[in-house]
């Protein structure tokens, strides 16, 4: 994979990874903040809800209390006098204010009367079961009633989301003085639509269920303390509401009813989509970002990368070594490119090196056939370009092989490199070369010298090798003769043709008699 896709590929992962963990550890953060919120909010409606009941319950008692026969219901208590139930404890009066049933005990729970509004609806239990001692509500009921005559409440499961409240008062005369003669018990059926309606004035979405099913599942959140009276609060937390349960009790403090309380989790959704906005707009920045972490990355590193990769690849391909590596800036690519220019300078160094290693004969020092070929072709071209004379003479050593023989191979090293100093001799002007083409066969390549120039430059160099002869090395002298020949280009010559002539020339020397000139016609 390239650096840029390297570098996009980075900056994304960066930028989903800040965006993702950012949303994530946001979300947690606000997620457990709403729920705080959420918490006391709930705790707050509930108390309301708490009270709302109460209030209603209360004011029901209060109805139950300005009745108007309190003081006839004393005497029938006293006295039971059947025409006063018949009159005022009938089905029909019952119905009239909405009670389910009635029951009216002596002071000592003995049951006086008992009537129902209507048949049993919900409950197959008769008064005198609820009423037993056997009961929650019975036991209840006979605890003693409140002073003041407000109603003690008794809350009786029934089925479905029925309740039955009971509200337990002392029968008083209607001044609420002296001694009770008794107590009045009356029944109210409390359906769940009531239930609702007092939700609804409370603004709560509001259920009430008989005891049954305890909530094991549900946690303990806390407890709401309507006035003095503290109840644990059960909730299921959930989506799209919370549910919070709580117990109405009855007025010896028994359970009697769970009344519950859907909370819509409203603030929590709006929070959520207050986080979704947050969330996108994080997602946009992160991805602003991660645009420009890659567009700096880009221009910064990658573009300057691939320009050095550039420059270095087409000095390669030119085989151009010249130190020219050029990045923008300055810091460590830039001292990167300074130490690729190292490199090609050292390289260009060594190529020069080897070029020469490689043109250069090992023994004599002259240039050797492979420079010597090329310079040639140079030559003939730069004359078929804008005239003038190419020459060339062929220098080989006569009976080299016996001069071996007789003085050793070292003797014959020797006498090769006095032959190629004479040939440096000869060959002065600076376009002049010099040069072993192998073994004993030496060669001279003469621009701009025309046959007569080439056959004086030869026999310069004999003159040369002669002189050797009265030196310090006449005895090496005496022995090495040349015999040479020599052409010059005629116009359009190759150079195999030109080289071809003087080595005839050569053999044609070497047939007359060797340590002897001759020209190529
Ligand atoms: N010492 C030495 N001898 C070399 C070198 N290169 C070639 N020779 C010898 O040069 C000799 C050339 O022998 P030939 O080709 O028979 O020619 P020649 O003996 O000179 O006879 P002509 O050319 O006919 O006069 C061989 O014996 C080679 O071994 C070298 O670098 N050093």
């Amino acid at each position: 994979m390239g650096l840029r896709a390297q570098s996009l590929a980075g900056v994304l992962v960066f930028a989903l990874g800040v965006g993702g963990l950012g949303f994530w550890g946001l979300s947690g953060y606000l997620g457990r903040g709403f729920d705080r919120i959420e918490q006391q909010a709930m705790r707050k409606d509930f108390q309301r809800l708490i009270a709302t009941l109460d209030d209603a319950l209360a004011q029901k008692g209060r109805g139950a209390r300005e009745w108007s026969h309190w003081t006839a219901l004393r005497d029938y208590a006293r006295n039971r006098n059947p025409q006063f139930a018949e009159d005022n404890l009938s089905p029909a009066s019952l119905r009239a204010s909405g009670l389910s049933w009635l029951a009216v005990l002596s002071p000592s729970g003995e049951l006086i009367h008992a009537v129902r509004g209507e048949p049993s609806a919900g409950s197959t239990q008769t008064v005198a079961e609820v009423l037993s001692e056997q009961t929650p509500a019975g036991r209840a009921l006979r605890q003693p009633a409140p002073p003041a005559g407000r109603c003690a409440w008794v809350f009786v499961p029934s089925l479905g989301e029925e309740v039955q409240a009971l509200c337990h008062l002392p029968i008083m005369d209607s001044s609420g003085q002296g001694e009770p003669a008794g107590s009045l018990i009356t029944a109210e059926r409390m359906e769940a639509a009531a239930w609702r309606d007092m939700g609804t004035r409370a603004a709560l979405d509001l259920q009430v269920y008989p005891l049954g099913a305890a909530p094991e599942a549900w946690a303990v959140l806390d407890e709401v303390a309507p006035g003095q009276d503290r109840r644990p609060l059960w909730v299921l937390p959930g989506e799209p509401q919370h549910r919070m349960r709580t117990q109405l009790v009855d007025g010896a403090g028994a359970p009697a009813a769970w009344v519950e309380l859907r909370w819509p989790r409203e603030l929590r959704l709006q929070g959520i989509e207050v986080l979704r906005g947050a969330g996108g707009l994080l997602a946009g920045l992160a991805a602003l970002l991660a645009l420009g972490a890659y567009w700096l990355v880009d221009l910064r590193l990658v573009r300057r990368l691939r320009s050095l990769q550039r420059q270095i690849a087409r000095a390669r391909a030119e085989e151009d070594w010249t130190p020219r590596l050029r990045v923008r800036g300055e810091d460590e690519i830039q001292e990167l490119a300074e130490e690729g220019n190292h490199l090609l300078r050292r390289i260009q160094q060594q190529v020069t090196a080897l070029e020469a290693v490689a043109q250069t004969d090992a023994l004599t020092g002259l240039a050797n056939r492979r420079a010597f070929d090329p310079r040639l072709q140079a030559a003939l071209a730069l004359v078929a370009r804008q005239g003038g004379a190419v020459s060339v003479v062929m220098v080989d050593a006569d009976y080299f092989k016996r001069f071996n023989d007789t003085h050793g191979h070292a003797a014959g090293d020797a006498a090769l490199k006095v032959l190629a100093q004479g040939l440096n001799e000869v060959a002065r002007r600076g376009s002049d070369l010099a040069a072993r083409l192998g073994g004993e066969e030496f060669a001279l390549l003469l621009e701009g010298g025309n046959l007569g120039e080439a056959r004086q430059q030869a026999q310069a160099l004999q003159r040369w090798l002669a002189a050797q002869a009265c030196g310090p090395g006449q005895a090496l002298a005496q022995a090495l003769t040349v015999s040479m020949g020599v052409a010059q280009a005629r116009p359009g010559e190759s150079p195999g043709e030109v080289m071809a002539r003087a080595d005839a020339a050569l053999y044609q020397a070497k047939a007359l008699g060797r340590n002897r000139i001759e020209s190529a016609p």
